[in-house]
């Protein structure tokens, strides 16, 4: 009976997974999923739960239905229509509302997955939208519920937000901010200057192009002339219809950058501009009408530390982001590594690349270090969230406090590690995939170039480890002094044995003993005591010397505090891994596996730490650092049959992850992403530029795949241009073999004149896997020609079977036909070379010749058939569907949208420059 019950439970089970999780498409990463020793599907529904599934199911089909959110192959859009883009897209996601008030409560985590979907698919969306409803509002919201008004305006998109704090020659040093706020007492307002250039607010994001309001961080002057340190004003920027600057602001765009080049980020300076009293962000304090300054908080640090209070939801938010990143570049590497065949032990055969322990060492450890820090990063915003709700209901407890402390010396640290590590997988995983790494389509590119800024925003790297080592440091008073203490979360609470751990050696005595995350964890607790000591007693005598403290911190940071912070970030996610791990409620199944990335992120991190650990006596002889060495290639070789399971489980739908040599199914259809590319950019970006694609087929099946990438691609661009086709085969016999050529020759209409477009020769490798390569073909002369044939016209000789049409793109069925009477001309031929191998030598003309008649017979015949049925069948249905009808209508819609709301607007195909622009008769 109970056996009939686990059965009924495990089939209920997996029926749900089935319905959430669809099977991926049969292909070469099949062999790999086959040999994994747990169900990826399993794994995500423990790591996410259904809930969340669902949630992150409805907002990627939601951007994949969306044709304001089709890709634009390759990575010619220009940075104007980028930005425009971009602002268009995350007006669109408020009008899906993905996540309501109540929901949001119910489960503060989909919010963080949300933003970390939206990221997926493009950073600089995800950017504009968090730095808008996140960054803008959250010290809105903290300040006073006078706001409300304010708030309700951000989330219908009537204003646009960004947040100043930077300036030009102000970054990490906020206490260096030279904007002012001069409390004017006679018309009850701020007066709002930048000083010189050098304080203009610079690189802030959204400020560029599209926000119309500003968080402006500021020192607070009182009109008796005392500066009260650093606040936060509300300044509107610019003019909600007309986005004109506001009187006495000047504003723009700071111009191209290494990533994230969807995103506008601006500059501002200020010239005597006005704001009411009431848009002090009286987080920190206030000033009352007769202009004197007051405060709850009566430390000055402490008001500075409230002041930049908000930084640490950023920073923790960032360290999810990284992590995705890391995710999403792991994700393409392991396919692509499991799939990608070179080398081998004899000359005939060749095999993955994963099988290489090379490949294995270089992004096994980073897949380990992805799911340990997805956990801690999960973690790390659950303690936000009880921090914010103390926040919001203005608790002031000591337990309160010290939280805010914790939280900000974690964040301080975990931004780095994160954004480092996704920073170095990045550039690792790009090298591991060669060329096609190298290839923009496979995205890798543009995941490390738009991780970049994590590693600088919201406080620079090594700037901010100094916070981690400062609050590490403080704790060193209690541990001299013996007085008891512990920390809200936990995390400092090792050191309460530090003249203890301070002892310890490393104990394991074989390669086995090392395979679990206890053994590093031990060694990072001990690293972190050690690190501590030689800081602090560092510290202590260089100020023994004579040093100031300024000088003596500046002396100590380099192999001492910043080490220290490391060290301590990184025991303190393996900690929370490890626990995790290692929890019994963990399914059986998942255990092992789960055991092994944590014993191998815990490993491969502390290997770096070697010297370290010789150099303070923990490890000694050659035996430690050899266990660590061979336990890492050891449990790499053990989880890399997993490999494959473990991405699939991280990597998003292929729409999201848009990279070639990503997909789920391990064929890459790089054809496809050339002809996109190509065909793409030559229509935005060059459409005089003369030209024909030479697609070689040598297989049937291929056209199909062409035929949808054309749809694809012509379903992007179709909207401003009518586009004709020509196609001519070419059947070429060479004494080796017979070889089918498509030549397709792309026209459209650039001021009524006809230009051919672009020159791209692709061939098609036999097994279509990841082996696309550019070739030279000398194109035949006389197949060039420039002439435009009547519509539809056919011709026929013994080689070529060639179809012109002349239709404007939009209306799909019309080629499509003609693709199809392609397809039975190339299958009736290809059947007429299997079943008599020499008709194509003989050059059976008659018999070709039959064949194209009948294939001609075929165009007039499917001139009947309804255009779905074509669409349904090449599986393109929805994309051609909601092109049919009113093509410009997804343009239509998104950007009167907009007009309906604040901005007024002349609707521009033409991309240059801002399109946002003021409606005649408005100024
Ligand atoms: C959701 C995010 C998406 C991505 C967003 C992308 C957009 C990016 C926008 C930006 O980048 S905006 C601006 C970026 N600039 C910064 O982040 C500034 C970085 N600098 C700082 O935060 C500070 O200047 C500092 C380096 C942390 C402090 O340096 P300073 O030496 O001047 O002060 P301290 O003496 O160290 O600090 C005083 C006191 O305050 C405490 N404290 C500081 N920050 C916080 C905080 N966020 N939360 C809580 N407490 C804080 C600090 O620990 C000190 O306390 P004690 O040690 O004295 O107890």
């Amino acid at each position: 009976m109970a056996s009939t019950l686990n059965q009924k439970e495990a089939t209920d089970n997996q029926n749900s997974w089935d319905r959430l999780l669809p099977d991926f498409p049969k292909g070469p990463l099949c062999r790999y999923r086959k040999k994994a020793s747990f169900s990826w599907k399993e794994m995500a529904m423990f790591l996410n739960g259904e809930d969340i599934i669902q949630f992150k199911n409805r907002i990627f089909s939601s951007l994949e239905n969306d044709p304001l959110f089709a890709h634009h192959p390759g990575e010619d859009l220009r940075r104007e229509k980028y930005q425009e883009l971009t602002f268009l897209r995350c007006k669109r996601l408020f009008e899906y509302d993905f996540l309501n008030q109540q929901e949001l409560l119910e489960n503060p985590l989909k919010i963080f997955n949300m933003i970390l979907c939206l990221g997926m698919y493009d950073w600089s969306l995800c950017i504009q939208l968090l730095l808008h409803s996140g960054v803008f509002t959250g010290p809105i919201i903290s300040a006073s519920r006078r706001f409300a008004h304010i708030v309700k305006q951000v989330y219908n998109m009537e204003i646009f937000g960004c947040f100043a704090l930077t300036e030009l020659s102000h970054g990490s040093n906020t206490k260096g901010i030279r904007t002012t706020a001069t409390f004017d007492r006679s018309t009850q307002e701020f007066i709002i200057n930048t000083p010189d250039f050098e304080a203009a607010k610079f690189l802030v994001g959204n400020m560029g192009k599209h926000a119309t309001h500003t968080v402006l961080y500021a020192q607070l002057y009182t009109p008796d002339g005392q500066c009260q340190g650093l606040h936060s004003f509300l300044v509107q920027i610019r003019d909600t219809k007309t986005l004109l600057p506001m009187p006495g602001v000047m504003v723009g765009d700071v111009g191209k950058k290494v990533g994230q080049n969807g995103l506008d980020n601006g500059f501002a300076m200020f010239h005597n501009v006005r704001i009411p009293k009431e848009n002090i962000l009286n987080i920190a304090g206030d000033v009352t009408a007769e202009g004197k300054y007051s405060s709850s908080v009566k430390d000055v640090k402490e008001r500075f530390s409230a002041a930049l209070g908000s930084l640490s939801n950023g920073r923790i938010m960032i360290t999810a982001l990284s992590t995705t990143n890391l995710k999403l570049a792991l994700a393409i590497a392991i396919r692509f590594s499991a799939a990608r065949c070179q080398f081998g032990p004899t000359e005939d055969e060749e095999i993955p690349v994963l099988e290489y322990q090379t490949q294995q060492w270089r992004l096994l450890p980073y897949l380990a270090a992805a799911y340990a820090l997805d956990y801690f990063s999960k973690s790390l915003f659950e303690n936000f969230v009880e921090f914010y709700a103390g926040v919001l209901t203005k608790q002031r407890n000591q337990r309160q406090a010290d939280l805010g402390r914790e939280i900000h010396a974690l964040s301080a640290a975990s931004k780095p590690l994160a954004s480092w590590t996704a920073q170095q997988a990045a550039q690792e995983c790009r090298e591991a995939c060669g060329g096609h790494g190298y290839l923009a389509m496979n995205r890798l590119g543009d995941i490390r170039n738009d991780n970049d800024p994590n590693c600088t925003y919201e406080g620079d790297n090594n700037v901010l480890l100094q916070q981690t080592s400062n609050y590490l440091i403080s704790w060193m008073n209690c541990i001299r002094d013996k007085v008891p203490f512990e920390s809200p979360l936990g995390t400092i609470n090792i050191l309460q044995d530090y003249h203890h751990i301070l002892g310890w050696k490393f104990t394991a005595v074989s390669v086995e003993d090392c395979m679990d995350s206890s053994v590093p964890l031990a060694a990072y607790k001990w690293l972190v005591c050690y690190l501590l000591r030689e800081s602090y007693l560092k510290l202590s005598k260089e100020k023994q010397a004579g040093l100031s403290d300024f000088e003596a911190k500046n002396n100590c940071q380099v192999y001492y505090c910043r080490s220290l912070a490391i060290a301590f970030i990184e025991q303190t996610v393996l900690q929370r891994y490890h626990d995790y791990t290692h929890d019994p409620t963990v399914p059986p199944a998942l255990q092992p596996v789960l055991k092994n990335l944590s014993a191998l992120y815990g490993l491969w991190s502390l290997s770096k730490h070697l010297a370290m650990l010789y150099q303070g006596g923990y490890a000694s002889g050659e035996q430690p650092g050899r266990f660590i060495q061979n336990a890492i290639l050891e449990l790499c070789y053990r989880l890399k049959d997993d490999a494959v399971a473990l991405a699939d489980v991280l990597a998003p739908p292929d729409f999201i992850l848009n990279s070639a040599i990503g997909k789920a199914s391990g064929e890459p259809d790089l054809c496809i992403e050339m002809i996109k590319i190509s065909f793409s950019s030559e229509v935005n970006n060059k459409p005089e530029v003369p030209g024909v694609f030479y697609i070689r087929l040598l297989r049937v099946a291929e056209i199909d795949l062409l035929i949808r990438a054309i749809l694809q691609t012509g379903a992007c661009y179709s909207l401003q241009y009518s586009i004709q086709f020509r196609v001519e085969i070419d059947i070429k016999e060479t004494t080796e073999s017979t070889a089918v050529w498509m030549r397709l020759s792309l026209y459209h209409h650039v001021a009524s004149k006809e230009v051919m477009l672009s020159l791209a020769v692709l061939t098609l490798r036999e097994d279509l896997k990841a082996s696309t390569a550019l070739t030279q073909h000398s194109p035949r002369q006389e197949l060039v020609t420039k002439q435009i044939h009547p519509p539809q016209e056919c011709r026929f000789n013994s080689r070529f079977f060639s179809l012109t049409f002349n239709t404007p793109c939009r209306q799909w069925q019309c080629y499509l036909q003609h693709f199809e009477a392609i397809k039975c001309y190339l299958s009736l031929h290809e059947n007429l070379l299997n079943t008599n191998p020499d008709a194509g030598s003989k050059k059976d003309i008659e018999v070709l010749e039959n064949v194209q008649r009948r294939a001609m017979e075929l165009v007039k015949e499917l001139k009947h058939e309804s255009c779905e049925e074509w669409l349904r069948e090449l599986g393109v249905f929805s994309l051609g569907k909601r092109r049919l009808g009113d093509d410009h209508s997804y343009l239509k819609g998104a950007c009167s949208n907009i007009g309906l709301g604040i901005f007024s607007q002349i609707i521009s195909y033409k991309t240059r420059g801002n399109s946002l622009k003021i409606m005649p008769g408005e100024v």
